[in-house]
């Protein structure tokens, strides 16, 4: 597990800025949820912190130090952050076992032998040793999301960013996957969910960010910040989601 630190991060599509001057820190073991309307910045923070996109501002520090510099390799650096997406992204002609050792046989130079007891071992602890060897058309939304966030544990990431996980599931699939993140909080995983699921956020977050037009509008513990928001745009929000 590791801490993270953002410092002024700023990001820019052509003249669209998205993200600005984000500061925000993220203690070992914590979780923080980043709520906001579509568009307000949150996947684009998500992919500037596991490196899929360069900033073109500020620092992004793990563990004190930084890793947004220019010119720094950063395959092994995204080893150590994990991220799971809204699509799944599971390769159909692959079993779900086979998708999980695929990152780890080949950015981690891993053989399948070296692999096969601790792969096995992540099934079964999010309950789905039955379900290792089925392809994903054989599995449910909800079992095929569950196996991406395997894919990203396998790699043994330092912290776990997810993006929407549960958005693009049918509604009754929605609760195993959150029980798999409320696992991971149990077992002290440093991780940052941008989500539209604010009682799963009021639940379980230790800290909630409003993001508005790429700015950190507010922020604090979710029985603060949902209960007094003290910025009118974060209370125009909450009412309509809430
Ligand atoms: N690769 C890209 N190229 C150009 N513009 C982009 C790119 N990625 C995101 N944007 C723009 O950045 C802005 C923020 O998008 P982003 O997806 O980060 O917001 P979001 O808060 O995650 O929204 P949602 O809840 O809909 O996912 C949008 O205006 C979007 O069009």
């Amino acid at each position: 597990m590791a801490k993270l630190d953002l410092k002024g991060v700023t990001k820019s599509f052509g003249d669209n800025t998205v993200c600005r001057g984000i500061d925000l820190s993220v203690n070992e073991g914590e979780m923080v949820c980043l709520i906001g309307a579509s568009g307000s910045g949150k996947s684009t923070l998500l992919r500037c912190i596991n490196l899929l996109e360069p900033i073109d501002d500020g620092r992004i520090l793990l563990d004190g130090v930084d890793i947004s510099e220019p010119g720094l390799n950063p395959q092994p650096i995204r080893a150590r952050i994990g991220i799971v997406f809204q699509s799944f992204n599971l390769f159909p002609h692959m079993t779900a076992a086979e998708n999980v050792m695929l990152a780890p046989r080949r950015v981690l130079g891993k053989s399948r032998d070296a692999l096969d007891a601790p792969v096995k071992a992540l099934f079964e602890r999010f309950d789905l040793g039955q379900r290792m060897n089925h392809y994903p058309d054989q599995l449910s939304g909800g079992q095929q999301q569950r196996v991406a966030i395997i894919r990203a544990l396998a790699m043994q990431p330092e912290i776990m960013l997810f993006d929407e996980i549960t958005s693009a599931l049918d509604p009754e699939l929605v609760g195993e996957v959150l029980d798999v993140l409320r696992q991971l909080r149990t077992e002290g995983m440093t991780m940052i969910l941008a989500t539209h699921e604010m009682a799963f956020a009021r639940e379980l977050a230790d800290k909630v960010c409003f993001l508005d037009a790429g700015r950190i509008l507010e922020e604090g513990p979710p029985e603060t910040l949902f209960s007094d928001p003290k910025e009118p745009r974060t209370r125009a929000f909450l009412k309509r989601v809430l």
